[in-house]
């Protein structure tokens, strides 16, 4: 059956003028108009029976026969598997046994694999990566996943997984699968896997009849995974610019009430509101829920219709989806490289502005033919780096902090948020184009950098409880720790108060301020220094800018190529493939820690001046010719550091010497001053734009299964993302 009838036959609708299986010029395919669609038309109605999800148990309990018998299988044998390994072997299940599944139309549909996502990337292909978030240690996931959980599963029922030829054998502490290291059992599990990665909408779980937004406890916890045929052929843009349609879900009198179902559904559900069995029988069945794709701007003739699959950054759209966001051209042509160049040494808040506003409205570039780059991408800076940077430098000037200090910090810093509480040293800070310096890593810069004195008086005087009132002025250790439990006490709490103070002052007690078993409590409110100590004293500022420029340079090392060469690398044609858009995830990120690396100067000048009436000032600088101190506030960089209305008020201060002995041009290790970073960004020549702010944080969920694949290979776990917008 063609799948145009199967979805008929089962209750969808396809708009007439749609080509869903077009040919692009690509080579790709996607879903193209054959003639122009209203903004608002219907493209797509699926109703939820076709999709293959993992369903929840009140879903399941209600129409058991509805469901594939390997969800049937998995539910009941293994309850623990996560949604994404689980749907990934319900879809191998439908492939497996050809034509007598009920899915065979949609199967047919689906192309061989998903060919460049990275379960695909040989360990050679994936050196290419070396340095990014996407750097991969250890074995590979995906086969040994498949040897540990999913081979003894498919062997134990050859009749949901049929031809695979796998025998069970039984073994200490459960069924073996007995398999040559490349068989067919591995093969079709990567490619059902690389399918479900590439092509499954991850949603949370929903009340379905209800239709309010009251979320299902799965049993693993989480979001469930759907794969939605004819759905799962539309292509991603994020950019506002191309992208016209949009996915909604919608019970059953949402359905009716949006005319989507036929007369007697419509009917019954409207006249049954309170009785959504009888009006999902009225609508053919079961069917208690409706995907549906509408168009949301005017769709051209030819146009191809193409939808977000998340605010996702050019790492994590390849790691899941085999492909990246930024416009080729953006990264290695000329003019925009150069024109981002100079956005880097500073250009006026007017120009800035326009940048960041090009961002938020997509990523820019498009409009004065730059090409597109995409807003969400990210770079991590791993706590270790921070550590290592910041007790370099202590070092440098002879104060280097004992070991039980370092541990004490750390364990502060966990449990005050700043750090992961479960495994801090694991911690690693993202940055995001949109928001390069973020709170958590200058807080970790600033509490590292801080005397013993100081960073036991920081421990006094930050509690759960009420902040203590910052002492006014001054730059003693006392005002410093004052002022930042002000600040931390107006943060985002997390977890209860006053314990966790009472348990931070009394750790405070020790010599040497280290923790002990309170430190590991995640029960402080969530520490945010910002920058009310920086604007105290200028020589911990000064301190704080350089470590935090190092910290972002020993990064920017980890890769083992330059902006330059990867540049250059992409303006040659023999870098295709896979290795090119390995290039465009490294230089995507290199990109955010320049980014990171210009906030810091900002911040750092900013400081410096006293922020005062700078824009004016710079304006009138950049008129004559003279790029200097040209960058203080008022320009994006302070919006993107989330932080500083109050500092920027704060009138201008005259320099001061270094009370710890570091100079304005830098440490030892030439991570140098601001002037010194702008010289090496100049010489770099690299380029990239300014980052929008228009997005929030959040991560995806990081749920336990008992296969640890739905982890390793779900999508956005490169690092977090910003929410949908
Ligand atoms: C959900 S499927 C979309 C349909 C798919 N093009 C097909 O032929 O079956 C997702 C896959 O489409 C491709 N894709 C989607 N959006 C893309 C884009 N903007 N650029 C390049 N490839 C894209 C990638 O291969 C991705 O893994």
């Amino acid at each position: 059956m063609e799948f145009p009838t199967w979805l008929r036959s089962r209750g969808g609708k396809i708009h007439p003028e749609l080509d869903l299986f077009h040919t692009l010029g690509s080579g790709d395919r996607g879903v193209v108009a054959r003639s122009d669609i209203a903004e608002g038309e219907l493209l797509l109605l699926l109703p939820i029976d076709c999709a293959i999800y993992m369903p929840t148990e009140e879903e399941f309990n209600k129409r058991p026969d509805a469901f594939p018998a390997a969800v049937r299988y998995l539910r009941e044998s293994h309850p623990g598997l996560s949604p994404f390994l689980a749907t990934t072997l319900v879809l191998m299940s439908e492939v497996t046994r050809g034509s007598a599944s009920p899915w065979a139309a949609y199967v047919a549909t689906l192309p061989p694999s998903c060919p460049d996502c990275l379960l695909n990337w040989s360990d050679e292909e994936k050196q290419e990566l070396e340095g990014t978030s996407l750097e991969q240690s250890g074995p590979d996931p995906a086969a040994d996943v498949y040897r540990r959980h999913v081979a003894p599963i498919v062997a134990a029922r050859s009749d949901l997984w049929p031809g695979l030829g796998l025998r069970a054998e039984a073994a200490e502490g459960g069924a073996e699968a007995r398999e040559e290291a490349s068989g067919p059992g591995l093969r079709a599990f990567l490619r059902a896997a690389g399918l479900v990665q590439s092509r499954a909408f991850h949603l949370e779980a929903e009340n379905w009849v209800s239709g309010a937004k009251e979320i299902c406890q799965l049993e693993g916890g989480g979001t469930q995974v759907f794969l939605l045929p004819g759905i799962d052929m539309i292509n991603h843009s994020h950019n506002p610019a191309r992208r016209n349609a949009h996915l909604e879900r919608l019970n059953l009198a949402q359905a009716a009430a949006a005319k989507l179902l036929e007369a007697a559904a419509a009917e019954a559900a409207a006249g049954a509101a309170a009785d959504a069995d009888a009006a999902a029988a009225a609508a053919g069945g079961h069917v208690e829920a409706f995907f549906v794709m509408r168009a949301d701007k005017p769709i051209k003739a030819g146009e191809e219709v193409l939808h977000t699959y998340g605010n996702l950054s050019d790492a994590q759209l390849l790691q899941t989806y085999g492909f990246v966001d930024s416009d080729d051209a953006f990264l290695r042509n000329q003019p925009a490289a150069a024109a981002a160049a100079a956005a880097s040494s500073g250009p006026s808040p007017k120009k800035r502005a326009k940048a960041g506003q090009a961002a938020a409205n997509g990523g820019g570039g498009d409009d004065d033919g730059s090409g597109y780059r995409n807003p969400y991408n990210a770079a991590l800076v791993p706590w270790t780096v921070v550590e290592e940077v910041c007790t370099g430098l202590l070092r440098s000037m002879d104060q280097a902090p004992s070991g039980s200090l370092q541990r004490a910090k750390r364990d502060f810093l966990a449990a005050a948020g700043v750090l992961q509480a479960a495994a801090p040293d694991s911690t690693q800070f993202v940055l995001l184009a949109q928001e390069p310096l973020p709170d958590e890593l200058t807080t970790a810069v600033q509490v590292l950098l801080m005397t013993k004195d100081e960073f036991q008086e920081l421990r006094r005087e930050f509690g759960g409880g009420e902040p203590k009132a910052a002492a006014a002025g001054g730059t003693s250790g006392k005002a410093k720790a004052g002022a930042a439990a002000a600040k931390a006490g107006g943060g985002k709490a997390r977890g209860k108060g006053g314990k966790g103070g009472k348990a931070a002052a009394a750790a405070g007690d020790d010599d040497d301020g280290s923790a002990g078993a309170a430190g590991s409590s995640s029960s402080l409110p969530k520490l945010s220094l910002g920058t009310a100590l920086l604007t105290e004293d200028e020589d911990f500022a000064e301190m704080v800018c350089i470590a935090s420029l190092q910290v972002l340079e020993a990064c920017m090392e980890r890769y083992p190529t330059s902006v330059k060469d990867d540049v250059r690398l992409l303006r040659t044609a023999d870098c295709v493939g896979r290795e090119r858009l390995a290039v465009r995830v490294r230089l995507g990120e290199k990109d955010v820690l320049q980014l990171a690396k210009k906030a810091v100067v900002e911040l750092m000048r900013r400081l410096r001046d006293g922020g005062g009436a700078a824009a004016a000032k710079e304006e009138e600088e950049e008129d004559d010719g003279e790029e200097g101190d040209s960058e203080e506030s008022g320009s994006e960089a302070d919006e993107g550091e989330g932080e500083g209305k109050e500092e920027r008020g704060a009138g201008r201060r005259a320099p001061k010497r270094q009370r710890r002995g570091l100079g304005a041009e830098g440490g030892e290790d030439g991570s140098g001053s601001g002037d010194d970073e702008e010289g090496e960004e100049e010489e770099e020549g690299d380029g990239l734009l300014l980052g929008s702010d228009d997005s929030e944080k959040v991560g995806y969920g990081a749920e336990e299964y008992d296969d640890g694949i739905g982890e390793a290979h779900d999508r956005g776990k490169a690092h977090e993302a910003p929410k949908d917008d």
